[in-house]
């Protein structure tokens, strides 16, 4: 089998060194799947991410078939299968929410642009850049050939983050736990969702049994879990972060496991009330190389208020991106 082209940008970055090591060991597409690496960085990282393509060399992966290094996405993303789209512009000091879209707009368009150009046809993209649902949002509309459904952002990390911060409240094993979800935005309103989990085949809210724990301590712990990490770390999350972002693709290629679900955030086909075209998070089954979203769930009033405040804040960063002229 050839071996699948995955480009990482921002690859110099700190989720970047986390990453690409993982990739070359078969931690994306499994212990059978060689992979070239392309790395995509703003021409001042290249030479770090020289430095990073020397120690992948000197891993000798056995699966690691190539690696090229470039400033330029049109080299980048030529025939590319796989696309993980990292970097982008952190907002600094002063940075209204509208310059950080705008920034965004300054990478994500002509990514999108260059994806559009000369993407595999098989291509399938993860934005983790953010804000990554609307970043997404903006490679996918300058990507018309591209089918839309390929492109996705990550709210695995977030998802992640609600398995463990649940397995600690009710005292049981991570895989114990099953049918998690977060539904909406990448961001402080997303909502992990305890009504559909199970612990041990419950209902994971009943066995809390505890809606002002839910409410008050475990929706904002996992919510705020990438400024707690900050503030500890003194640096976003990196490892985790590109863990979930593994999980991401890996689901999505080969499929989740019978019986249970993930979260990825997905153009929205108006399922659950979110409006259409939306890349909003939902649980969602993995098969044969595609996902779809899990239907048929029961949306009590205390989520519906949370997806709806969630999906509006998306709507909110759709109109942003409008009147800047880049969707
Ligand atoms: N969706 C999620 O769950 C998470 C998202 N993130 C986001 O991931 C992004 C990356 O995080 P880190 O690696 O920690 O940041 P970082 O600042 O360490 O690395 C970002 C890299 O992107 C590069 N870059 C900037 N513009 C670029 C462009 N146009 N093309 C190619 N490369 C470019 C920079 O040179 C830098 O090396 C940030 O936006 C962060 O907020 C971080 C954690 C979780
Ligand atoms: O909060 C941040 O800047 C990084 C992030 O997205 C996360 O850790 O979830």
């Amino acid at each position: 089998m050839a071996p699948v082209n995955v480009t990482v940008t921002g690859a110099a970055g700190q989720i970047g060194y986390a990453l690409l090591f993982r990739i070359a060991s078969g931690h994306l597409l499994g212990p059978d799947t060689k992979v070239n690496l392309r790395l995509l960085e703003i021409p001042q990282a290249v030479k770090a991410a020289e430095g990073t393509a020397m120690e992948l060399d000197d891993c000798a992966f056995p699966l690691l078939s190539g690696i090229e290094i470039t400033d330029d996405a049109k080299k980048a993303f030529d025939g590319v299968n796989v696309a993980l789209l990292v970097g982008a512009r952190p907002r600094t000091k002063g940075m209204e929410r509208g310059d950080l879209l705008e920034a965004n707009g300054g990478i994500f368009k002509p990514q999108g642009e260059a994806i559009n150009a000369g993407a595999a046809s098989d291509v399938r993209v993860l934005v983790v850049g953010n804000p990554a649902n609307t970043n997404a949002l903006i490679a996918s509309a300058h990507a018309p050939d591209v089918p839309r459904e390929r492109f996705t952002a990550m709210t695995r990390l977030d998802h992640n983050r609600a398995l463990s911060q649940l397995a600690a409240k009710v005292g049981c094993a991570v895989t114990d736990i099953k049918k998690m979800t977060i539904w909406g935005n990448h961001s402080a309103t997303q909502y992990p969702d305890l009504f559909n989990a199970e612990v041990n085949g419950q209902s994971a809210a009943s066995v809390v049994n505890d809606e002002a724990w839910l409410a008050d301590t475990y929706i904002p712990t996992v919510a705020k879990r990438g400024a707690a990490i900050i503030e500890a770390r003194g640096a976003s999350s990196a490892a985790s972060a590109a863990n979930a972002a593994l999980n991401h693709v890996h689901d999505w290629v080969n499929g989740t496991a019978e019986g249970d679900w993930t979260s990825m955030a997905i153009p929205s086909d108006g399922s659950y009330g979110v409006p259409e075209g939306l890349i909003s998070s939902f649980p969602v089954t993995c098969s044969g190389g595609e996902y779809s979203i899990v239907q048929g769930l029961e949306i009590n009033e205390f989520s519906r208020a949370r997806i709806d405040a969630s999906v509006a804040e998306l709507v909110e960063e759709r109109d942003a991106v409008k009147a800047l002229g880049l969707i």
